[in-house]
């Protein structure tokens, strides 16, 4: 039986719920000034919870601030307010050089664009970034192999992304993001240049991913019937998360 405490983000899962939250963000506050006449106030007591190993969708119409939210949670940029905690460490008060290691440790990155080096193969793409974390190449090799089959593109490891399609290459920077085992997934848009079909097989791809790693991940995207089949679902409304 699950008892809510008080005051916590409702909806955890149970199975996966102990150890620390993925993200928490507590009545976070995002105002834009510099060199605006007017103030735009883009997230206002803005808070949420994933569980380790959770897959929440945030849908809100474009210029809501999902974005903003999604740098705010990977410490790409400071709230001008309230609390970031990622993997149970709380950030506000720490240094730059601080938040970029959490944020190398424990925060993967997909984007609705790849971003993979081209001249590169896809097991190089997925490995670069552990061998950058220091890990040795045997190591960052068949930790990319591991997750270029578990996305079904071992036959396509040794092909640069030229030679994939637009999914395949969007599976090899889904596998680039989970390769240092981080805690914490953000996907902006990650099917945002796919055809439905190709999306929504990405997408179970990703969530099963997430699950299986046992990591949590805020996935934004336009597409409410795919959010739907996430474990959760999240709008932004006036700066604020409120359950979808
Ligand atoms: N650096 C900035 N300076 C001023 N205003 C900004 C800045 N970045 C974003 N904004 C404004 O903040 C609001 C939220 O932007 P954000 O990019 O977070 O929205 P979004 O929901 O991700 O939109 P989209 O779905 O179109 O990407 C918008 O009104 C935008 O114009």
């Amino acid at each position: 039986m699950s008892d809510p405490t008080p005051g916590a983000a409702p909806e955890t899962n149970s199975e996966t719920a102990p150890g620390p939250a993925a993200l928490e963000l507590t009545d976070v506050e995002r105002v834009y000034s510099q060199g605006l006449a007017e103030e735009v106030r883009v997230l206002h007591g803005a808070s949420l919870r994933i569980a380790a190993g959770e897959v929440v969708a945030l849908v809100a119409p474009s210029g809501s601030g999902k974005s903003t939210l999604l740098h705010i949670a990977g410490l790409l940029d400071r709230a001008d307010g309230g609390a970031v905690r990622i993997a149970g460490t709380e950030t506000a008060g720490l240094s730059d050089g601080r938040r970029t290691a959490i944020r190398r440790r424990d925060v993967g990155f997909v984007y609705q664009f790849h971003h993979l080096l081209r001249e590169f193969s896809a097991a190089e793409n997925v490995a670069l970034p552990m061998r950058a974390a220091g890990a040795s190449r045997r190591a960052a090799d068949a930790r990319a192999a591991e997750l270029l089959e578990a996305v079904g593109l071992s036959p396509r490891a040794s092909h640069r992304p030229a030679e994939l399609s637009g999914g395949e290459q969007q599976r090899v920077a889904i596998c680039r993001a989970l390769v240092n085992r981080p805690r914490l997934l953000l996907a902006d848009e990650p099917t945002g240049n796919l055809d439905p079909g190709t999306s929504e097989m990405v997408f179970e791809l990703l969530a099963g991913l997430a699950r299986t790693e046992g990591l949590g991940a805020l996935v934004a995207t336009h597409n409410l019937e795919l959010a739907a089949r996430m474990d959760r679902v999240l709008r932004l409304d006036g700066g604020r998360v409120v359950a979808g």
